[in-house]
This record gives structure tokens, sequence and C-alpha cells, in this order.
């Protein structure tokens, strides 16, 4: 029978081209460590082989997707603790696929309690009839418990399957899900979905996504990227998890899956550099790159903190203001700093435990004095 015990916690990292103690060390600001229990959750939920620990593996552990088909079945609850900056803290639990909701040993106040985000992953390529069910008891077990949980559904396995086929599974998984809901009267859960595969950059940009929701500073970050942008004539800008290269926060304008793919490929080059011929781990305060496209694009990367970086895409004429553009970005870079020691003293101030409540008070605070320092130092 499955256990639902506690599971490894799994700290060693298969880092592929990452050198081998490039993971998720203590942030060297970050005088005290939330405690893992309250972190916010990330449940990774789904029927067996529809690819939820091949998912972990790959956006967190840099497991290559070939190695992923010799992953044994999930037979317990694995937790694996991502310990990154203040603004990535969080853990994920990995469900086994037969899991049961009315066994004895499963505790749905205490699996649901604490989750910020459950994400459900369907097989495109298996039938799905069985998938919706599970979809169905999951969300409405889990929303009974804490209605505040934010629903995802990965439509995952989706490479080799036409952009027809992609969009008319998305639509009929999107229609029947949603039907199912209102049958159960649940119909004011809202469900977000995304296509999904391990084989390309989909998969990280749906995590993205997903570990967004969980950052209480979004708005803030959001804010000074947007900043950023606009006074740098900047087209596009992320800002990386240089390990996972999730990106926890963009300026307003939309994404689309090139750019995003472009820079991904851009901190995974900078990191190979790095590694070979920096002195001292993958990226340090120095560290930056410029890439020239042949379509007249420039690919700029700059870190902001050991595991923090900024890649932006603009026009080559643009660059030519380059020192401009660096000056900016040491506004922004400190601006970031702020947030995180605001962030810290918050954390100490309330134990350790700040509440979203009291998130919220941090945001206006980012708002309303250091933003406005920031924008002023920016140069037009
Ligand atoms: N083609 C394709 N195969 C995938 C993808 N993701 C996972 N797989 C394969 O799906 C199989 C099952 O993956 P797992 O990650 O073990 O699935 P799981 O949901 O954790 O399974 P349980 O632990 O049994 O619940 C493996 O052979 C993976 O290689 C994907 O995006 N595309």
């Amino acid at each position: 029978m499955t256990s639902y015990t506690d599971g490894d916690e799994q700290m060693s990292y298969n880092v592929g081209s990452f050198p081998k103690d490039f993971g998720y060390g203590n942030f060297e600001h970050e005088e005290s460590q939330s405690s893992s229990d309250q972190k916010p959750r990330i449940l990774l939920m789904g029927l067996r082989r529809s690819g939820k620990s091949s998912i972990q593996k790959v956006v967190f552990h840099k497991m290559s997707p070939n190695e992923t088909l010799f992953l044994e079945s999930t037979n317990k609850i694995v937790k694996d603790d991502i310990n990154n900056s203040s603004f990535v803290q969080f853990q994920i639990w990995d469900f086994p696929g037969q899991i049961d909701f009315f066994d004895a040993s499963f505790d749905s106040d205490m699996i649901f309690g604490g989750c910020g985000a459950l994400v459900f992953v369907i097989d495109a390529r298996d039938d799905y009839i069985e998938a919706l069910t599970k979809l169905n008891q999951t969300v409405t077990k889990a929303y009974k418990v804490n209605s505040r949980i934010k629903f995802e559904v990965f439509i995952h396995k989706v490479d080799g399957i036409s952009d027809e086929e992609k969009q008319e599974t998305q639509r009929d998984i999107h229609q029947r899900a949603t039907d199912d809901l209102a049958d159960s009267g649940f119909d004011q859960i809202l469900l977000n979905f995304h296509l999904t595969s391990i084989y390309d950059h989909s998969i990280f940009e749906a995590f993205s996504k997903v570990v967004q929701k969980l950052i209480p500073q979004l708005p803030t970050l959001e804010n000074l990227l947007n900043i950023l942008v606009s006074n740098s004539g900047i087209e596009k800008a992320f800002l990386f998890d240089i390990v996972s290269k999730i990106y926890i926060a963009t300026d307003c304008s939309p994404v689309d899956m090139q750019s995003y793919e472009l820079c991904c490929d851009m901190i995974d080059v900078v990191i190979d550099l790095s590694s070979i011929y920096g002195s001292d781990g993958a990226v340090d305060s120095q560290s930056a790159s410029v890439i020239k496209l042949n379509n007249s694009t420039i690919l700029y990367l700059r870190e902001v903190n050991k595991f923090l970086a900024l890649v932006c895409i603009l026009r080559e004429d643009n660059f030519s203001r380059q020192s401009v553009i660096d000056y900016n970005v040491l506004c922004f870079r400190e601006a970031i700093s702020q947030v995180f020691e605001l962030r810290t003293k918050n954390q100490k101030a309330n134990g350790d435990g700040s509440t979203d409540d009291e998130d919220d008070d941090f945001d206006s605070n980012i708002n309303g004095s250091s933003i406005v320092q920031s924008e002023n130092s920016i140069l037009t």
C-alpha cells in the first residue's frame, strides 16, 4: 500500500552543464531562513506515469529529458526544498500517481492546508478521461480545505503533437474540466491550463508562471522592470532564477516563447563559459554578457545577485547608449537589494513567519519609497 509518510529531502543535484556545487545554497544576505514548514508548497499531482517526477527533475535538478525514461515510479510523497533567494522559496511535493484520498494516512488538512499551488499533470497522449475524473476529485477536495490554492493544469507530453492538435486537446480538456466542476457545484474554482513538455522550454515557462504566483513581491519586481525597460530602450527584460532558468518576473509587454528560449539559451552559454574560465562559482557581481544576433538584436545579461540574472532583449541601435543602460541596471540591482532587505527585516520582525497580509504591507512600503527613489535615479 502507498505510504504517505515524509519522503526524502532531495538535496543532491545532477546538474548537467552546471558545476556540481551550483545549487541553491544559502543566500548570503539571508541571515535566517524560513523553516520548511512555513514555505509555500507546490503539490505535483496526477495519474501514474503522467510525468510529475520528470518535471520536477528537469526543472529543478537539471536532469536531461532523456534520463527521465529511467525514473522509477514514485511510491511515497517526495519533498524537495527549493531554497533560493527570498523571492523563490518553496517546497515541491511530488505525489505518487496512485494516491488514494480515502486512505487513512492521507491527511488532507495538513497536505492542502499550507499549499500555495496545486499542479495537476495530465498526459495529453493518453486517454485523459480517467485523469479528468481524478482532477475533479483532487481539486474539489483541496478547495474544501484551502480555497486560496492556485490550481494549475499541465497538459503534458505535447512534444511531437501538431499545433492544431495541441489547441484542440487544450480546448477539450478545458471544456470537460470546467463542466465537471460546474456539475459538482464548484464553478467558482478557477483552473489555469498550460501546454507543456520536458523536451522544450514550455515546462520552464509554465513553471515560471506557477512560481510567480507564490511571490508576494511580484508587483514590485514587475514595476521595477517596467521602469528599467521604459527608460533604457529595452524591448523585453526577464529576471531569471539562474539555477532553474524559470523567470520570476518580467516587464508588462507580452512574453513570446522564442524570446524566452533565447534568454534561457544565453544563461546556459554564460554558465558554461563561467564554469570553465571563471574563478569562483558560476556567476559573480562582474558577470555580464552581450550576444549580437544577426537581426540587429542584442541579448544583454547582467548578474543581479547570486541567484538572479537580468536578461534583456534590445535593438542594436539602442545599445549604443550602453553606459546609460549599465547605470540603470545598477539602480535596478540596488532596488532589488532593498526589496530583499525589507523582506528579511519583515521576516525577522514576524519571527520568520510572514503572512500574506504582512507581505501586502511590505509591497506598499516598497512602492511608496524605494521605487520612487530608483525611478528618480534611472536616466532617461
Ligand atoms: N514524450 C514525453 N515523455 C515524457 C514527458 N515527461 C515525462 N515523460 C515520460 O513519462 C514517463 C513517466 O514519467 P514520470 O516522471 O516517472 O511520471 P510520474 O507521474 O512521476 O509517475 P509515478 O511516479 O508513477 O506517479 C517517463 O518515461 C518520462 O520519460 C514529456 O514531456 N514528453
